[in-house]
């Protein structure tokens, strides 16, 4: 397959940082909070998670596009990020069944990109400056008026997204009157997480994040997910509110990501933003229930405050994270609801903590005798 002409393209830093390279998927300029994902495999479902919205991703794998994409793989209608930072970008892709190459996507979806950056050097400065804005260009090659544009940037601390990305109205999935109906609020939930209940013969009918308790309860749930989302928990008061009115009825609650965040406060458990977050698929977790250990897939850059947890009378930790003693998971104590920071769903990652929606359907099982 021939190669396109390279088109240059820039990558500056908050911290004036500035980095050269070639541009890939749409010609045009994009800013975000720039993190890493240390994945090895699933950059389609990593730029489509609905969690990464306004967020810049660089992959620290370097060979991005070598398995173009397949339409399974999408978490969600289209990419999500504000763009991607990668060291060696290929436009030929050796997958028979997939639909099209990386390139072709992320320029049909309007997704800008940078390759042949140093990657290496790029994750090192973020892993020591901590989390910053960032800006992508491949048309803006004036420093003055690209640090404009990154000056336009919002920043991530405060800032409410879900609203952004939930669904506009509410739909359904699995079949009806299979097994449990499952409420799902909808942060910005990826599609592998309902293909999870599916599974599992759950009928799901998702919400939008500013669903109201009544328009829920009208439906009449068995149980309620709380689900993962970009933006930043202490800036979605309208969420806990609705959690804590879950909780006043005692219906059961799993959370995953941003819905443990809520949960928390939803229990007066504060969160706060990381230095530069968990991102990748090798994150090992302890099961403080059970004692054993998960190697987690995991997207977050806000965190539930320990001391704040430990604290608490109403929750305790119930999941700790091996790398850095950070809270993983909790539970209620005196109520059916539990939640992980990591993803169970594992889309991409491994596939150790699927039990977890097991859990889930088992403490609605229990509530319901
Ligand atoms: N994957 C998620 O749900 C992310 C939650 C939250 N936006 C965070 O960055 O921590």
């Amino acid at each position: 397959m021939k190669q396109p002409e390279r088109k240059k393209a820039l990558l500056l830093l908050e911290d004036g940082s500035l980095f050269e390279g070639y541009s890939i998927g749409k010609t045009g300029t994009s800013g975000g909070e720039i993190c890493f994902n240390t994945g090895m495999t699933g950059y389609q479902e990593i730029y489509t998670d609905p969690s990464y919205y306004g967020q810049i991703i660089v992959n620290t794998t370097p060979h991005i596009g070598n398995y173009g994409v397949h339409v399974d793989e999408d978490e969600s209608a289209h990419p999500m990020i504000k763009g991607l930072v990668v060291n060696d970008f290929t436009h030929q892709y050796s997958r028979k069944t997939a639909s099209e190459g990386l390139h072709e996507y992320l320029e049909k979806h309007n997704t800008v990109g940078i390759t042949d950056v140093d990657t290496r050097m790029l994750v090192r400065h973020i892993r020591t400056k901590g989390a910053m804005n960032a800006v992508i260009t491949s048309e803006i090659f004036d420093l003055d008026a690209l640090k404009t544009k990154l000056s336009e940037v919002p920043s991530m601390e405060s800032l409410e997204l879900s609203s952004v990305v939930t669904t506009k109205a509410p739909y359904e999935v699995g079949q009806e009157n299979t097994g449990l109906r499952i409420a799902v609020m909808d942060f910005g939930i990826k599609r592998s997480i309902l293909k999870n209940f599916v599974e599992r013969d759950c009928h799901c009918k998702v919400f939008p994040a500013n669903a109201t308790l009544s328009e829920m309860e009208a439906w009449n749930p068995d149980g309620y997910f709380l689900s993962n989302g970009p933006g930043d928990p202490a800036a979605m008061d309208y969420a806990v509110e609705t959690v804590k009115g879950i909780l006043a009825k005692d219906y059961p609650i799993f959370g995953i990501c941003l819905g443990n965040q809520l949960l928390a406060r939803a229990v007066d458990i504060d969160t706060f933003k990381m230095h530069h977050g968990h991102r990748g698929l090798n994150h090992p977790v302890k099961n403080l229930q059970t004692g054993k250990s998960e190697v987690t897939s995991q997207n977050h850059g806000f965190s539930v405050n320990m001391d704040s947890l430990k604290n608490s009378t109403t929750a305790e930790l119930t999941h700790l994270d091996l790398n850095d003693n950070t809270v993983e998971g909790l539970r209620l104590v005196n109520k059916p609801a539990f939640s992980v920071q990591y993803h169970p769903e594992s889309s991409p990652g491994p596939h150790d903590s699927a039990y977890l929606f097991d859990d889930f359907i088992q403490l609605i099982k229990d509530q319901k005798s």
